[in-house]
């Protein structure tokens, strides 16, 4: 069986700048698999690529073997793609609930968006601030909204671009029993984060991206200690 999803020699070019240059890699159904790399590493860039935002100069988007690099990000989004943004993309005047309504009617009729709306508030433990503005919601919280919406959908794929940023340890804690819920479930989770105690302690794979190269691939407990990894991150936090 092809993997759930993969990324093949995919460059994208800004200019004359290569923020890809030939990525290569896969998520697959059940796994948690990481994407991490220092600042400007090309990783939003492949998101985008991913979800059909941004059309590769070369290479290929496959799900479920299929080529789909051609197609639109709506049209992905029906095939069981889901993302969430570095920078949150809420709707800031409508309250929780309603951000999360928005997004699970595109998916179904409305009286099945509401109990769907109301199961994914449940599980990410938000239906005390349901009511409450989007906009009002300290960082942390509006990063697990922005991921209620992604849930909404039920996605097979879900990109998850540094959803724990601002999250405090007791919120990361519990986001990490999320991702690996989700993957339990069958869910190919692509997460790219920063939070380092995190990528190592929920993902199954991690691939590490530095300057639009993917330097090293594979379990966290070897990507760690990889030399070329070190490399990439020394002047940064390291892994
Ligand atoms: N729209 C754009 N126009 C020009 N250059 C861009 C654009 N988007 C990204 N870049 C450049 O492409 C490279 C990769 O950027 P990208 O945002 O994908 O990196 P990243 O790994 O997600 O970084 P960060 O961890 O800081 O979010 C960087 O050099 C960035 O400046």
């Amino acid at each position: 069986m092809p993997p759930l999803l993969r990324a093949e020699k995919i460059t994208v070019s800004f200019g004359g700048r290569r923020a890809l240059d030939g990525v290569s890699l896969t998520a697959e159904a059940g796994r948690v698999t990481g994407l991490i790399g220092p600042n400007g590493a090309g990783k939003s860039t492949l998101f985008d690529v991913v979800c059909g935002l941004r059309r590769p100069r070369t290479g290929r988007i496959r799900l479920d073997g299929r080529d789909i690099t051609r197609e639109g990000p709506a049209r992905r989004a029906r095939r069981g793609m889901s993302r969430t943004f570095q920078h949150l993309e809420l709707f800031g005047r409508l309250s929780v609930r309603d951000n999360l309504l928005v997004a699970a009617e595109l998916g179904s009729g409305r009286r099945h968006a509401a109990r769907t709306a109301d199961a994914v508030l449940a599980r990410l433990g938000l239906t005390g601030v349901a009511d409450d503005a989007a906009d009002a919601l300290p960082t942390g919280l509006a990063r697990l909204v922005e991921v209620g919406r992604a849930l909404v959908l039920g996605p097979r794929v879900l990109l998850l671009d540094e959803p724990a940023a601002g999250q405090d340890a007791k919120e990361t804690e519990r986001f990490a029993a999320l991702l690996r819920s989700l993957a339990d479930e069958g869910t190919a989770v692509l997460l790219v984060e920063h939070d380092m105690s995190l990528v190592m302690s929920v993902c199954d794979e991690v691939h590490v991206l530095n300057l639009g190269s993917v330097v090293a691939s594979g379990p966290p407990a070897r990507v760690q200690t990889d030399e070329s990894v070190l490399a990439a991150y020394l002047g940064e936090t390291r892994p």
